[in-house]
């Protein structure tokens, strides 16, 4: 295919600078629409709807639907594999995920990576039905959560503004953590792979806490577990771009590029786009990052910093986003307005 004819989620994520950036938004099916709140009260649960082949298929389709945004991410959650692993994973409605804690060698022990595969046919089902009914030009990205990330929910026990006990477990047991680590390096390639082999086109790894590590611990529980995936993702499916999202690095982003390989980065809002394209090579192309408030306030201040985030990036391979995912209270009308921003210049 020449490349002129590919789709424009591919041809930047290649590295080509495009005069209208492709654009999709973390989130982008989820609360803030009503059509998804309905699907949504027709699941028994939310991991019902992640492991429904039908319900996950319409409310990935649905912003498609809606928007005709140039990439569809897979429904789903990174919170699927420690329930494939064999612990307890629950969504308590308007309090987020409880997972019962693993926090010692006996409980990690237990968790398996073998049954990934099979526990996450359901998933590859709604990728394969994807893949069918998606529009020509739109691409389907796969996910799933870095392994620090999911660690630090499997540790906790829920999310947490500050990750203590998952940090301490680094630091005064890490031999047993790394036998956490471990096993979510070999359930994510798996489950990614399996995500390839159904049709995803592009990767994203979302390291949602990739924030306030020492050097030292951001090479073993960032850089190397990452690595360790996009090494043998790459062995497995040569040519399958791979988005990494090392949420909050900060200054430690440009040596996370380089150091797992990751063929685009996507930056958080608070990453200049001027610094990121000093430190960056031109070749790897940056995913972002309007600050998701921005897209709830909307009107002239949405338009400004848009247009402030588009000449930013100008010239060189960009992917237009959010720095975080959709808020629930998104008027779905600003998403439109952004649109018509970005694809209207
Ligand atoms: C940390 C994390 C999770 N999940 C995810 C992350 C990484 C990105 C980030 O930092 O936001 C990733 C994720 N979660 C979801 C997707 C689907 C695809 C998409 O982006 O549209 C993706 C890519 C659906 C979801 N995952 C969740 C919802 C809302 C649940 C509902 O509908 O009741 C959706 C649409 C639930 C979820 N899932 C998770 C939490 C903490 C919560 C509760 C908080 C919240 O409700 O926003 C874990």
């Amino acid at each position: 295919m020449s490349r002129s004819t590919e789709k424009p989620l591919l041809r930047a994520l290649s590295g080509e600078a495009l005069p209208t950036p492709p654009v999709w938004l973390m989130r982008q099916a989820g609360r803030y629409l009503p059509e998804y709140r309905k699907v949504r009260a027709e699941a028994r649960d939310f991991l019902d709807l992640c492991y429904s082949p039908d319900l996950a298929t319409e409310v990935t389709l649905q912003p498609i639907r809606r928007y005709g945004f140039d990439a569809s991410i897979l429904f789903a959650d990174i919170l699927l594999i420690p329930d494939a692993l064999g612990q307890q994973v629950r969504f308590v409605a308007g309090e987020g995920p409880r997972l019962e804690p693993v926090r010692d060698a006996a409980a990690i022990g237990k968790l398996s990576a073998a049954r990934v595969g099979e526990h996450m046919q359901p998933v590859y089902e709604t990728v394969r039905r994807l893949r069918r009914e998606l529009p020509g030009q739109v691409t389907l990205i796969g996910f799933a959560g870095s392994p620090w990330t999911v660690a630090t929910y499997m540790v906790e026990g829920r999310g947490s503004p500050d990750q203590k006990q998952a940090r301490l477990m680094a630091w005064t047991a890490p031999d047993v953590f790394g036998v956490l680590i471990d096993k979510l390096v070999a359930a994510t390639v798996e489950y990614l792979s399996g995500q390839v082999a159904a049709g995803a086109e592009v990767l994203q790894l979302f390291d949602s806490w990739a924030q306030g590590f020492s050097p030292a611990m951001f090479e073993r529980w960032v850089i190397a577990p990452t690595r360790a995936i996009v090494d043998e993702i790459r062995a497995r499916h040569p040519g399958v771009p791979i988005i990494g999202f090392p949420r909050l690095a900060g200054a430690q982003i440009p040596h996370y590029v380089a150091a797992t390989g990751v063929d685009a980065v996507s930056l958080d809002t608070g990453v200049d786009p001027a610094w990121a394209r000093q430190v960056m090579p031109e070749s790897v192309c940056l995913q972002g990052n309007l600050d998701p408030l921005c897209l709830v306030a909307g009107g002239e201040a949405m338009a400004a910093e848009t247009r402030r985030l588009l000449d930013g990036m100008a010239g060189r391979a960009h992917v237009f986003n959010l720095g975080h995912g959709i808020v629930p209270e998104t008027p779905p009308e600003h998403v439109s307005a952004l649109l018509e921003i970005v694809r209207g210049r």
